[in-house]
């Protein structure tokens, strides 16, 4: 299994309950959308399956490991091996688009390597093979405070692409993009899923995009899955319950 949640029940810290009962899993290389309405609990869910959101209800397992019994040097390995495509990139403005992409692998590589290639590039061509994926080629050099919101959302995914992670999670990946550039992206994580093997779970607003681009469609309401199920058997009436 590439993740599995069992019953997993979560409180943020103001009291507001943002998952309950939540029970899910998938094996590697599945590809899942998590569709709902705003405040669902998607972006939640994901920061779970990130290890990034200890939950206190329930059981996670994510890589075959159970994130909070570990040590603290295993939980950062666990999430090295873990890649989020935020809505809003996490990236430094004055970083170089190569310098922030780089970085996807940090996790990975020693602290002299990690050091030396911040201060100098050390993978070219690694970085521009990951944007042009995204269209980007031609910003290698470009510092990431000159890009538009679009442009730096694709950096903030072409460093997932380069990290190349066992588990991909993408949250609203496409959400500052235009529609052809949206469907570029969505093809290119798509396409790493199944050259990596690579589980994919990724939110979208764009219930036509998770209709195109997946395979399994999980349905959020209320902190709670209210339907998993394979994209063929997703119909008309229960897309219109669940934004009701
Ligand atoms: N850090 C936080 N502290 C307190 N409450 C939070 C926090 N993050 C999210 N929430 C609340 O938890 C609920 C679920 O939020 P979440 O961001 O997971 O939903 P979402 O489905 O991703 O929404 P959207 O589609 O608008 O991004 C919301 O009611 C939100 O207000």
């Amino acid at each position: 299994m590439s993740f599995s949640l069992d019953a997993v029940g979560l409180v943020h810290p103001n009291g507001h309950r943002a998952l309950q009962g939540v029970s899910l899993a998938a094996a590697g290389g599945e590809r899942l959308a998590v569709i709902g309405p705003s405040g669902a609990g998607k972006t939640t869910l994901l920061r779970v399956l990130g290890a990034a959101l200890r939950p206190g209800e329930g059981s996670v397992r994510l890589l075959d490991q159970a994130p909070w019994q570990l040590s603290a040097p295993a939980l950062r390995g666990l999430r090295s091996c873990i890649g989020t495509v935020h809505q809003s990139p996490p990236i430094a403005p004055r970083l170089r688009v190569v310098t922030a992409v780089l970085a996807g692998r940090l996790g990975q590589w020693s602290a002299l390597r990690a050091l030396g290639s911040l201060l100098r590039p050390s993978d070219l061509p690694g970085a521009h093979e990951a944007l042009s994926r995204l269209a980007l080629e031609d910003r290698l050099f470009e510092r990431c405070d000159r890009l538009s919101g679009g442009q730096l959302q694709r950096v903030g995914i072409a460093r997932v692409l380069y990290q190349r992670p066992a588990l991909l999670l993408a949250d609203e990946p496409v959400s500052a993009l235009d529609p052809t550039l949206a469907d570029l992206t969505l093809q290119q994580l798509v396409r790493q899923s199944e050259a990596t093997g690579a589980t994919l779970v990724a939110s979208l607003h764009a219930v036509d995009l998770a209709l195109r681009w997946f395979p399994r469609i999980v349905g959020m309401r209320g902190g709670q899955v209210v339907f998993d199920r394979p994209v063929g058997q997703v119909d008309e009436a229960m897309l219109k319950a669940l934004y009701a």
